[in-house]
């Protein structure tokens, strides 16, 4: 009864019928008498499951529920009122750096994703620049990267993070040299002692130099020696260096080439523009609501209540100040509404409480449209932003830990265990609805798992329902999540085919059956978490490295075999193909290798085949890499024993040789001899650039090819040739890179052959034996879009591309004059990836420091070493690094290859 009871309140306090939670409500409903609810309500308020409100009658609510709905948890089983509890009961737990900013996960995930990256740039970051229109958060931007820096150990827990307004200084550049460099006793009329100024004071921590657009040439000059060598004068004292080890981040509304001197910007190699508050999603916005109001609660300590009118003009008004204005805004309404309100207990905002322009512009259109007035609280405007959920969090969750592995792997099978088991914790409540999708997924799995001898508990069948319930309750909010990631999410959906076919056709199977049930289309993003789902809990036991594959001819033959096989013995081993029996053996073989080449690689795959269609298919099959055996004059109690021998992982040739001992039975087998195709990726530019080059083929190949793509160390690759273990054990199809190790009997593409040229004639040449026409097709379609030099350099550096290119463009174009030379386009394509990538190597120190013959080499080519270093000196200087011999021999090697 306890339950019941307790369920009712749940149900009502989830559909905020808080009334409905009396005692004489429940004894109503239930048809129980009243002492007995009574009591049973004293017992769950004692066992804190539920909260009790004091007014008359007394309401009981269920503290499950509410926390749910509040998104923390009640710390008190007593309030006076339910307001109460929204407006004191927040103790929530502190958000860290950026889990704070709204958008985060939004319209702002890019800006976090690259300020982190520019802030925890080796060793010490590289300064960035914010670039936005006022009031969209750059000053809060760079508060929270200094939160994100302490919190990732990159500064000390007692770094500082200190501001400098160059606005407040603007007429007086001298007051803002002595403030940032510090001074010293006597450098200027009223200079008593001697003052650290704030490169100083930060040492070891964050500088944020706002509005800096507002900084004079002069001290913009004076900024340049400390952010090349970390050293600066005092002011008054130009004889002792100063030093200081701080991260500077700047700021600025103004448009950065207009207003700052070339020659800082070059130094600020990082700008990130914010966007304004018209380009945030409107759920972001309903989200800003929600915290600025919450925040005036806290301030005033009263309980706010908003229109459904205010809400709207809020939400729609064009704030040119952005969020800073909207946050003066609400704080206007806010304090009108107080002062009209003073003895009230709860604040509530009216349209006659917001500033003139946003009245104004609250059309009278729209307050007729919205005559009918309600009030929100301001947690009811979090129903608007619509809390992420579970599902969708789990989807995300899914989605960072596979792009972690770069969308094709799947040996995190751990992590991706316990986001399951996270998901499945609550499988909370039934009702009606449920009861169906239970009945609906219990059903599915039943004509599912049958065919393929699976056993599916009562415990799976329930996470399904609650993935099912959420897939459709969350419908809308799950293709759009799924489709900004659809690209990354077809990567992964493609490796796991190729990995897990058997998974992959349960999930498709069970999928095709709920659409059918439910009358949804419920999409790839379905069909991959079925995939995970079934991958995770292990159903599948014979490993997708064997496959076998029952045909036969008749209607459906095969086919009934398999599946009475699978169900003896337990598990998805078989799968079938049925030859009706007007159907030629070449339309079956046909058949076959699809089928085969849509799996994946395998090792061996075992053909269950009927009387006489064993030679022919014998004939036809086109597997070379794997072991390929093929048994004739199948039944059903062979496809038991085969199938028993698999799941013990016997080998091939011994499976099938048993086999036929006990019976009339013949078989082939071919064995696989060939070895794994490879392209290779090496670059003298590091094993960093070959990873991510191996990344852009890798994502161009089309997924039924069987060429693994694999990085090789440049070095090791000159050093010992192909004489390693790595050449016997694969076959090299050729190499691709930045610089030719010109090995005999290895072919090598050079990287900007793949960039400048539509005709990637050279590289299909050699890969034409292993895919068709149509893959090829593919294949360059894909590589002419993913090798795009934008593509590459924005892949292959966290550097400003477009910057770094003009430099280095710049550079080459001096050293072509200097040399009296003309360098072909692809010679000049080919440098400037080079080059780029040894600047981005320079940047983080991981210069290269061997060469076959260094002495020599500076002895015979010294005018060309020169050359080089006059024509990358402003390279050098912009990104404070220096080339060395090995770095200019390797440069040298390069030209004189080409
Ligand atoms: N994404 C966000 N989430 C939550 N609060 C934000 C967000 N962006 C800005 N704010 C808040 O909005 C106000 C204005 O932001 P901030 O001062 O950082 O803007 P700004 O771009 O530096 O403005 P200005 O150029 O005028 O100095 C601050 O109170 C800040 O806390």
């Amino acid at each position: 009864m306890k339950e019941k009871i307790l369920e009712l309140i749940y149900q009502n306090t989830e559909q905020k019928d808080y009334e409905a939670n009396t005692a004489q409500s429940i004894s109503a409903t239930l048809k129980i008498s009243r002492n007995q609810v009574a009591q049973i309500l004293h017992s769950l308020y004692l066992e804190r499951k539920c909260i009790k409100i004091t007014v008359k009658p007394l309401l009981f609510l269920s503290r499950k529920a509410l926390e749910e709905r509040c998104g923390f948890l009640l710390e008190d089983t007593e309030y006076s009122s339910i307001e109460e509890i929204f407006s004191k009961g927040k103790k929530q737990p502190e958000k860290k750096d950026f889990d704070k900013l709204i958008g985060a996960h939004g319209s702002l995930n890019e800006v976090v994703k690259q300020s982190k990256a520019t802030v925890s740039y080796p060793p010490h970051g590289i300064p960035l620049l914010f670039h936005g229109d006022t009031g969209t958060g750059k000053s809060y931007m760079a508060q929270l990267l200094y939160e994100y820096s302490k919190n990732e150990g990159l500064i000390a827990e007692d770094a500082k993070f200190l501001t400098l307004n160059c606005s407040e200084y603007a007429n007086n550049p001298e007051l803002i040299t002595a403030n940032l460099f510090g001074y010293v006793k006597g450098a200027f009329t009223g200079a008593d002692e001697d003052v650290e100024g704030l490169l100083s004071l930060a040492d070891g921590g964050i500088l944020f130099l706002d509005e800096v657009h507002e900084l004079k040439a002069e001290n913009q000059e004076k900024l340049f020696l400390f952010m090349d060598q970390g050293i600066f004068h005092r002011m008054g004292d130009n004889k002792v260096w100063m030093k200081s080890n701080v991260r500077l981040i700047f700021a600025t509304t103004e448009d950065p080439e207009k207003v700052l001197l070339k020659t800082l910007l070059r130094r600020i190699p990082v700008t990130i523009n914010i966007p304004n508050l018209a380009q945030r999603e409107q759920k972001e916005r309903a989200e800003l609501l929600y915290y600025l109001f919450s925040q005036e609660e806290q301030r005033i300590n009263k309980p706010i209540r908003i229109s459904s009118q205010v809400y709207q003009a809020l939400l729609h008004y064009n704030f040119t100040g952005n969020i800073g204005e909207l946050k003066s805004c609400i704080q206007y309404c806010c304090i009108s509404s107080l002062f009209d309100n003073k003895d009230s207990q709860q604040i509530t905002v009216t349209i006659a409480h917001l500033p003139k322009n946003v009245l104004d512009s609250h059309s009278e259109e729209q307050q007729v449209l919205s005559s009918q007035i309600t009030y929100l609280e301001i947690h009811q405007l979090l129903d608007f932003v619509g809390k992420t959920s579970e599902l969708i969090e789990m989807y995300n969750s899914i989605y960072k830990l596979a792009e972690k592995d770069h969308f094709n792997d799947l040996s995190n099978i751990d992590k991706y265990q316990e986001i399951f088991t996270a998901y499945f914790e609550n499988k909370s409540v039934e009702n009606n609805q449920k009861q169906f999708y239970k009945k609906t997924v219990k059903s599915v799995v039943d004509i599912v798992a049958s065919g393929y001898g699976l056993h599916i508990s009562n415990n799976d069948v329930l996470s399904l329902t609650k993935f099912l319930g959420d897939a459709l309750q969350y419908y809308f909010e799950l293709q759009h999540f799924y489709e900004q990631y659809t690209q990354d999410f077809t990567i992964f959906y493609d490796y796991l085919k190729m990995k897990y076919y058997r998974e992959v056709k349960i999930a498709n199977e069970v999928a095709h059956y709920l659409e059918h049930f439910t009358d949804m289309e419920l999409g790839e993003a379905v069909n991959v978490w079925l995939t995970l789902f079934f991958v995770i809990s292990g159903k599948v036991k014979a490993s997708n490295q064997v496959v076998a594959v029952i045909l036969a001819h008749g209607f459906s033959t095969a086919s009934s075999i398999a599946e009475a096989a699978n169900k003896m013995l337990n598990h998805y081993v078989f799968d079938s193909i049925d030859m009706p029996l007007h159907v030629d053996t070449n339309t079956i073989v046909d058949r076959l290798n699809e089928f085969l080449s849509n799996i994946g690689r395998f090792d061996n795959l075992y053909l269950l085949v009927d009387m006489g269609s064993l030679e022919a298919i014998d004939d036809g099959i086109q597997i070379d890499h794997a072991n390929v055996g093929i048994i004739n004059n199948v039944t059903t109690k062979m496809a038991l024993e085969v199938g028993s021998n698999i799941l013990q992982e016997m080998p091939m040739e011994e499976n099938l040789s048993k086999i036929v001992e006990t019976a009339d039975y013949a078989y082939h087998m071919k064995k696989s001899e060939q070895k794994e195709n490879v392209i290779l990726c090496s670059c003298a530019s590091g094993i960093g650039t070959a990873e991510k080059l191996k990344k852009i083929i890798n994502d161009s190949l089309p997924n039924n090819i069987h060429i693994k793509v694999l990085t090789y160390d440049y070095t090791s690759l000159l050093e010992k040739k192909t004489d390693s273990e790595f050449f016997t054990q694969y076959n090299v199809l050729c190499t691709v890179g930045t610089l030719n190790p010109n090995i005999d009997g290895l072919k090598f593409i050079p990287i900007e052959q793949l960039i400048i040229s539509d005709d990637i004639k050279e590289l299909t040449s050699y890969l034409c034996d292993y895919m068709d026409e149509k893959d090829i097709e593919v294949f360059k379609r894909n590589m002419v879009k993913n090798f795009s030099l934008s593509n590459i350099m924005n892949a292959l550096t966290i550097l400003n591309p477009t910057q770094l290119l003009e430099y280095v463009a710049n550079a080459i174009d001096r050293l072509q004059q200097s040399m009296e030379l003309s360098f072909s386009n692809s010679t000049c394509f080919g440098l400037y990836v080079h080059i780029s990538c040894l600047i981005e190597r320079l940047v983080m120190n991981k210069n290269i420091e061997s060469h076959a013959d260094i002495e020599k080499f500076i002895e015979e080519h010294q005018s060309f070493i020169d050359k080089v270093k006059e024509s990358f000196a402003q390279v050098e200087d912009y990104y404070g690094v220096t080339f060395t011999m090995e770095e200019i021999a390797y440069i040298y090697e390069y030209i004189e290859n080409n």
